[in-house]
């Protein structure tokens, strides 16, 4: 299926999304894009999400990299790890494990570095785990993300967790974000039974939004909020909308099939949606 990209600067979009579209129909070549100071918009098909996001209800949330900012715990243990075997962690090899339940991810280390028959993923895991643990519980959360979940629990919007995170690494990160937390009606855990395969699996997903109120919700009421290239898969696998805020470090080759790029979650625009606007300004 043809992809065309439109995008805009943010500051056009106090407007209804539909005149934009008709005003801004080009696109530019993929070396002009800087992620990081535009947003960008991807339409599978022109009668996408335009229409189709007047209709969303329900809100889920990816929580590392996106809610909160420990992402950078991961890539820094690894980057110790690698430098023992005298080599580097990249952002290429961070794109393959982000978002995945650890099993799967530290199953992608060992075998892309090379490291297998001296490191198991079993024993990297073991490794890693004590650094882990004492960084998580420093966890800081990621800018905007505070502002949305009240806003959107405020005017009443269902909100939940879908995260590849298990229960006891939850427990960890949140422990300084209880409160925020409690306002999620429910977070589905990558050690869920339910969820089978991580991400890009749409198993998560679709375990969240069976668990919302009058569940199952349409997966074509849903939005996504992901950093992961597996995650915005994993969310188009399950037939949601995909709104990605990923890392400036990550490729824009790996976007996928995100139906929205924000450099950050400060520049989501509710009403673009159809959920409640904004009252007040970020901080
Ligand atoms: O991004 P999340 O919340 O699905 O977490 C996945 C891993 O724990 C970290 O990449
Ligand atoms: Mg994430």
């Amino acid at each position: 299926m043809a992809v065309t990209r439109f995008f805009w600067q943010p500051v056009a979009l106090a407007s209804p999304i539909s005149n934009h579209l008709k005003s801004f129909c080009f696109s530019l070549p993929k070396t002009l894009e800087t992620p990081r100071t535009k947003i960008h918009f991807k339409m599978a098909n022109s009668a996408g999400p335009v229409s189709a996001r007047g209709l969303i209800t329900h809100v889920i949330f990816d929580m590392d990299g996106l809610i909160l900012d420990t992402e950078k715990f991961y890539t820094e243990v690894q980057e110790i790890i690698l430098a023992r075997f005298n080599k580097t962690f990249d952002w290429s090899l961070k794109a393959k494990m982000m978002g995945k339940k650890s099993t799967e991810s530290a199953k992608i280390f060992v075998e892309e570095t090379g490291i297998s028959d001296s490191l198991t993923p079993e024993d990297f895991l073991i490794e890693r785990e004590s650094m882990l643990q004492k960084m998580f519980p420093t966890s800081e959360l990621m800018p905007g993300a505070s502002h949305l979940i009240r806003h959107l629990h405020a005017k009443g919007i269902p909100i939940c967790v879908a995260t590849g995170s298990h229960k006891r690494h939850f427990a960890l990160k949140t422990q300084q974000h209880g409160e925020l937390f409690s306002l999620m009606h429910h977070v589905v855990l990558g050690d869920d039974p339910e969820v089978k395969k991580g991400k890009p699996s749409p198993d998560v997903f679709l375990a969240a939004a069976n668990r919302f109120e009058g569940g199952p919700i349409n997966p074509d009421k849903i939005i996504v909020f992901e950093d992961a290239p597996a995650g915005v898969q994993g969310a188009k696998n399950a037939g949601m909308f995909a709104v990605m805020v990923p890392d400036a470090r990550l490729d824009s080759s790996l976007y996928g099939p995100a139906d929205q790029i924000l450099n950050s979650l400060l520049d989501f625009n509710p009403s673009e949606w159809g959920l409640p606007p904004f009252e007040d300004e970020a901080s």
